[in-house]
């Protein structure tokens, strides 16, 4: 069947990309500074926040559980929190549409207080497990009906006083340890979660930054214990979101393959539970230089400089993967340009995100003339060593927005144009990203 409201887009071979661009704000950061805000007590500010779908959908969620939030001309946000414990229920369903961050850590901040809430989402938020949260938020008492393996549409119906936990992470998942923890913000007494395998840290910083007692302790195994104390009092925050380097990594890659490229990023967010994509991509012979290191509201901050380079193939250590996670579709694409074999494992967390990120990537590598082959928990490339990509072909982007901006990043170094059968999915983490690409190109 035809989608009647897709709007496909083609992306031909490019010419050199070059100059100096700045990506929007981080989605991690941007959901959780909503979130916190509207439980702090008093007005929160915040610049740079990314208005993508995704993003907007938590906004609206937060209004709907009684938070004042609105963005002023100047593009600065303004929250009214409501105070840990005083959220509202929400009159009607909460649509999530494509975002599994806003859904799970919602489901969190839902689950200890005494409201009801119904999650609804699309077509690939409906298909993603959220039973990953709802084992834990069960036994903190929460009472949640979920759809066949538990997935969307789902009721939680929260309890106050909630149960304190001390939840061991099955999965490397910032959602499942952030929904934890957020639960445990209304909670009596120490909520804890034990994450084996580090994964990014927002939730840990931003909680600290807005005043909440939250203390992480590191075993002689790397074992990370975060303990949150419950019935906090959150204060009001002024923050400057940094950019998001899942979204820079489309245009640190584009770089490094359109032959003559010469690209500076600036201000991306480099925290180091997020920054394994650069480091991958310097190993594989990447002139990625970091200019102006700074700090910006308790992140690392630097401007990327990215020139053209004859990347090489490498083994991926699996032990990376939590700090690129989103980052492996462009990845991908950057093997398939270089020179020899890259090999990846470890990545089975990739066939539960907005696709499967396994099969679409090989699928579509392949359909565009790429060799590649799926494993259980990975994908081997053998690269072109540079040469262009036949391209030619229509790819299926199946609602996922890193899926839709790889191809297009392969487009740009394919023969024939490689086409997205629907472009809508990019807004839901970077709105202008077709902008910044054309403007880069004159
Ligand atoms: O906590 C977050 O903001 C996110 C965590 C990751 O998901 P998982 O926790 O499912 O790995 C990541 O893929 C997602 O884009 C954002
Ligand atoms: C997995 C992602 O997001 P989410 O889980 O929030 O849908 C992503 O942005 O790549």
């Amino acid at each position: 069947m035809t989608d009647q409201t897709a709007t496909p887009r083609a992306f031909p071979a490019s010419a050199p990309l070059k100059g100096r661009i700045a990506i929007p704000g981080d989605k991690s950061i941007s959901h959780r500074s909503l979130m916190l805000s509207a439980l702090a007590v008093g007005e929160s500010r915040v610049t740079g926040l990314l208005e993508g779908h995704d993003v907007l959908a938590t906004a609206a969620a937060m209004r709907a559980m009684g938070a004042a939030i609105e963005r002023r001309d100047d593009g600065e946000w303004r929250i009214h929190g409501v105070g840990v414990g005083g959220l509202l229920q929400p009159r009607e369903a909460l649509d999530m549409g494509n975002s599994g961050t806003s859904t799970r850590l919602l489901m969190g901040l839902v689950a200890s207080h005494p409201i009801t809430a119904t999650f609804v989402g699309d077509a690939s938020l409906s298909g993603r497990p959220m039973g990953r949260v709802i084992d834990p938020l069960a036994q903190m008492g929460a009472d949640i009906s979920a759809s066949p393996g538990g997935r969307l549409p789902l009721m939680v119906r929260g309890l106050a006083p909630a149960i304190p936990l001390a939840y061991r992470l099955p999965m490397a998942s910032a959602q499942v340890k952030s929904a934890v923890l957020l639960a445990g913000l209304n909670t009596p007494g120490i909520t804890e979660v034990i994450e084996p395998v580090p994964t990014r840290d927002h939730s840990e910083r931003m909680l600290r930054g807005f005043g909440a007692d939250l203390t992480v302790e590191v075993g002689g195994d790397g074992t990370r214990h975060i303990r949150i104390r419950g019935e906090a009092e959150l204060k009001p925050q002024t923050i400057a979101v940094p950019g998001d380097p899942s979204s820079a990594a489309f245009f640190i890659v584009a770089a490094l393959i359109v032959p003559g490229s010469d690209v500076t990023i600036a201000n991306v967010g480099l925290n180091p539970t997020r920054a394994g994509l650069v480091d991958v991509l310097k190993q594989m012979g990447g002139d990625i230089e970091l200019l102006n290191a700074r700090e910006v509201g308790g992140e690392a901050v630097a401007d990327l400089r990215v020139r053209h380079s004859n990347l090489k193939g490498i083994e991926v250590d699996p032990a990376v993967a939590p700090s690129m996670i989103d980052e492996f579709p462009i990845l991908f694409v950057a093997a398939a340009l270089a020179e020899g074999r890259t090999v990846t494992r470890g990545l089975d967390e990739l066939r539960v995100k907005e696709s499967d990120r396994l099969s679409v990537m090989a699928t579509g590598l392949q359909a565009i003339g790429a060799r590649v082959q799926e494993s259980e928990d990975g994908l081997v490339i053998d690269g072109t060593g540079g040469d262009p990509l036949p391209g030619g072909a229509t790819i299926a982007g199946h609602l996922d927005h890193r899926i839709c901006m790889s191809f297009a990043v392969a487009g740009l170094v394919s023969k024939a144009p490689v086409t997205i059968d629907d472009i809508a999915p990019v807004a839901t983490s970077f709105p202008n990203f077709e902008t910044l690409l054309t403007g880069l190109q004159q």
